[in-house]
């Protein structure tokens, strides 16, 4: 370690330069090409995946142990999928239906949703592989580039229009309800057949044994029912005897479940949701409030709220663990720490979370943190480092990389 803190950038070459002149290379002359290696015998317990486990459900073993003290925290990845996220779940079921439709000459035009950027990916891909027009109605400029190429790549007709989700919602309610264009958001309820196959997964992955909690976080609030109809089912078809507590995470500046939920289910309250980077959560008039609402009832849940800040650094915590999650994972994250800190969800409790979407569609958000281009957040930023392009340099950098990581 001492010796290690006096290195500089021209002791390093000094040290290459006779290293390199004084080995024996290996490498040259054919010696490298029939040399034959043999590997030492690897444990199973040595096999490094980001996550362990099977499929999409894994077990996020360093994240839970490290930073939650859990020894059964687990991630049902819902985004690695064909447009990277859970609504190619449900999307499947109704663009299929609507197909059926279409053949039996039902005057079915289109297909149309608003969206916050996942709905619409879903929509146009499942519309475009059956030759069904899709219509896409997105509030401008509050959606990822990422989801923005997909329904445009996709063929679809895509409005980018000046108002929020829940504008768009409004406008797509009353344009289904004069022209023959089928509505494909989750008030439908083919949509939430198909998104409560991940809940019967779920069961199905854990042999039948069923997880103390799902945290799973909600915007439109679709989802947290389609899971408890899932789970409510495998308990009325005898495959289990209870289910999972359910949480459903809001982002803070999004948050009208959890005023709801801490009025103590006294008065619901639309509100104007304010921008977060968990942009597809971003709603503030929820169209399965009711649902949602029945689901967290009768599953003895809760609702938890995580501010900007929180659901970053949470993301950036488990991003740091070789996950990639989405904003909105975070979200569900942060509720889990909050849950894990004051006691309510214990050491040994097996719990979920359920993340929504693939990563890859939300790096802006993580460029912009990691390199400290967001006032007052990056607690846990990594960003890359500049350096010369000289051996020196590229030493020195890495000394102190390695003084770093010295225990
Ligand atoms: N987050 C959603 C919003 C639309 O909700 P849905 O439940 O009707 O699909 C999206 O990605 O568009």
């Amino acid at each position: 370690m001492e010796a290690l803190k006096k290195f500089d950038g021209a002791y390093w070459r000094s040290l290459f330069d006779s290293r390199v002149g004084k080995t024996t290379w290996p490498y040259g002359s054919g010696v490298w090409s029939k040399k034959e290696w043999v590997l030492p015998e690897i444990d199973p317990d040595d096999i490094v995946s980001a996550f362990e486990g099977n499929s999409n459900l894994f077990w996020a073993e360093r994240f839970g142990k490290q930073f939650l003290g859990m020894n059964d925290f687990w991630v049902k990845h819902c985004g690695i999928s064909h447009t990277g996220s859970f609504k190619d779940l449900g999307m499947t079921v109704l663009v299929s239906q609507v197909n059926r439709l279409r053949k039996l000459k039902r005057p079915v035009f289109g297909v149309g949703c608003a969206s916050t950027g996942d709905t619409s990916a879903a929509l146009s891909a499942y519309c475009a592989a059956a030759g069904i027009p899709s219509i896409v109605f997105l509030p401008a400029n509050k959606i990822s580039t990422a989801q923005l190429v997909q329904p445009i790549s996709n063929g679809a007709l895509v409005l980018s229009i000046d108002t929020d989700f829940d504008g768009c919602m409004k406008l797509i309610r009353e344009v289904t309800s004069e022209l023959p264009i089928y509505l494909a958001n989750s008030l439908n309820s083919l949509r939430l057949e198909g998104q409560k196959t991940a809940a019967i997964e779920i069961l199905q992955q854990f042999d039948w044994e069923v997880p103390d909690w799902v945290i799973v976080p909600g915007g439109n609030l679709g989802n947290i029912y389609a899971f408890y109809k899932g789970f409510k089912m495998c308990q009325e078809l005898g495959l289990v005897n209870r289910i999972p507590r359910l949480v459903c995470a809001q982002a803070a500046n999004a948050n009208p479940l959890y005023l709801y939920y801490k009025s103590g289910w006294k008065e619901f309250k639309p509100l104007k949701a304010n921008t977060t980077f968990a942009s597809a959560i971003q709603i503030g008039d929820p169209v399965s409030i009711d649902r949602a609402v029945f689901a967290l009832r009768n599953s003895n849940g809760i609702v938890e709220e995580a501010t900007e800040e929180e659901l970053m650094d949470a993301m950036a915590l488990a991003d740091s663990t070789g996950m990639f999650i989405c904003p909105h994972t975070g979200v569900a994250l942060t509720a889990l720490i909050k849950l894990r800190n004051s006691g309510v969800i214990g050491s040994d409790d097996r719990t979920v979370v359920v993340s929504t979407a693939h990563g890859l569609k939300f790096t802006q958000s993580k460029t912009d943190y990691h390199s400290g281009d967001i006032p007052g957040m990056g607690r846990f930023a990594n960003p890359p480092v500049l350096v010369k392009a000289d051996f020196g340099s590229v030493m020195d950098v890495l000394k102190d990389f390695l003084l770093s990581k010295k225990k």
